[in-house]
């Protein structure tokens, strides 16, 4: 159910000209389902599941309404401990479109968590896309469900070079967005934002692309007005360990301004606020995936500080109908993309729990019970996060359709397919 109460169906809409609505149904069976299946010596062979593992399938068959007619399933071989990797029988159905309306798309860090979904949508709609991705916090697991397909393209590729293509529109997406990722290498990361930026608005301006750059809330650092309007300056320790990332960002937006100045390139730029959604990197660190894999685990859930610091949680889909809808609009301005229901981190925390007992006892698990641990607090960690999305309302006509718990729940489902699999 959406936020009125409504099912969701589809997500996406159809709105400045470009119509981005695809059935939800189809976009799950690409994600939800666990891409192997697993034989063993103990009397199992090819394909054939341990009762348990039958009766997984069975619950996200129920779940994605049977559409699992688009996942390859390799077979994982315990003995020999090897995967027979199969591709796809029959890629997705996209739509076709007449060649005045389909676009040639860049997407760079398109095999990353948002780049996928994004990527995933564009197919559908029967665009051309390439993916560009140097696979540091991407993976091509993310999008091989499309390789092979004629309308996609993934390239390798570090976008602190140059690069060049023929191309309509560029979403440049690519840099780690996980604290402990960027801070992993920081003089990478600000140099992927300042020259892969500086790189991407220089294809723009060759080929006259529209350029969107996904910015985030991160530049208003831990700010002082709340919640977060665009207007805002922000309030950002520029030689702390984030600043890495949210001064990358910062200057990545002033470069995308200034070729829009003195340039004319057409820009879009999205101030993204924290977002989880299936295909998040478990391992990556934050604060969606850290609780629920540790949930599922039964393992201690890692509360940093005194979990009174707050965030707005949005799903991915919502953000990627902001993306589109950013996009194809007329708003050169920033615009915040986020959802605006704010949890102090010690309430999202049992939240979560809530979450993973309840599937864990739909599924005829009894869950292990899960104790919340209090960590230190990471230097410089805002205190509180929410948007204020006035202006995408106004300029999009777009809000946050996912209400939290639903969100939650399907991305509990996720990784428990990936469990399942072994893959996580
Ligand atoms: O998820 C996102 O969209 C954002 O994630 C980070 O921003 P941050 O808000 O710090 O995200 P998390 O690392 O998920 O942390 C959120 C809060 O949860 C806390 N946390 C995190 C992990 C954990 O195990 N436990 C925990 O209490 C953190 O201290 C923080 O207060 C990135 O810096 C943003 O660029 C990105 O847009």
């Amino acid at each position: 159910m959406d936020v009125n109460g409504t099912e969701i169906k589809t997500v996406g809409f159809q709105r400045f000209g470009f119509d981005c609505e695809v059935p939800i149904d189809v976009l799950r069976s690409l994600y939800l389902r666990p891409h192997y299946v697993t034989t063993s010596s103990d009397g199992l062979t090819n394909g054939v599941f341990s009762d348990e593992n039958a009766k997984e399938e069975e619950q996200h068959a129920r779940f994605i309404q049977g559409n699992t007619a688009y996942q390859s399933k390799s077979i994982y071989h315990p003995d020999t401990q090897s995967i027979s990797y199969t591709t796809l029988s029959r890629f997705p159905p996209v739509k076709l479109l007449p060649p005045y309306g389909r676009k040639r798309i860049l997407v760079t860090g398109g095999a990353g968590f948002v780049g996928s979904h994004l990527v995933d949508r564009l197919m559908i709609l029967g665009h051309e896309v390439t993916v560009l991705d140097n696979f540091f916090t991407g993976s091509k697991t993310t999008v091989s469900h499309w390789i092979g397909h004629p309308n996609f393209e993934m390239i390798r590729h570090d976008v602190v070079e140059p690069f060049m293509i023929e191309c309509d529109q560029i979403y440049h997406l690519a840099c780690p967005a996980s604290p402990p990722h960027y801070q992993f290498n920081a003089v990478k990361t600000i140099k992927t934002s300042f020259m892969g930026t500086l790189n991407m608005l220089g294809l723009a301006k060759r080929t006259k692309a529209r350029f969107l750059i996904t910015s985030t809330s991160e530049i208003y650092g831990d700010p002082e007005v709340h919640p977060q309007q665009e207007d805002y300056w922000g309030h950002v320790n520029p030689i702390g360990p984030r600043a890495c990332y949210d001064e990358g960002k910062r200057v990545a937006e002033t470069l995308t301004y200034g070729f829009h100045r003195q340039d004319g390139v057409d820009v879009r730029v999205a101030r993204i606020f924290n977002t989880y959604g299936p295909r998040m990197n478990p391992a990556d660190g934050r604060v969606v995936s850290n609780f629920i894999v540790q949930a599922l685990r039964g393992e201690d859930m890692t509360l940093y500080g005194d979990g009174t610091q707050t965030r707005s949680f949005q799903y991915i889909h919502d953000l990627i109908d902001g993306l589109i809808a950013l996009m194809n609009s007329d708003e050169t301005r920033p615009v915040n993309i986020g959802n605006g229901d704010e949890f102090t981190i010690g309430d999202f925390a049992k939240l979560v729990r809530d979450i993973v007992y309840k599937v864990q006892r739909e599924d005829g698990v009894e869950p292990q019970k899960v104790n919340i641990v209090h960590k230190p607090m990471p230097t410089d960690d805002p205190q509180k996060r929410r948007p204020d999305t006035t202006r995408a309302k106004e300029v999009l006509q777009w809000q946050p359709c996912w209400t939290v718990n639903m969100g939650l729940e399907e991305m509990v489902r996720y990784y428990k397919a990936k469990m399942t699999e072994g893959s996580i």
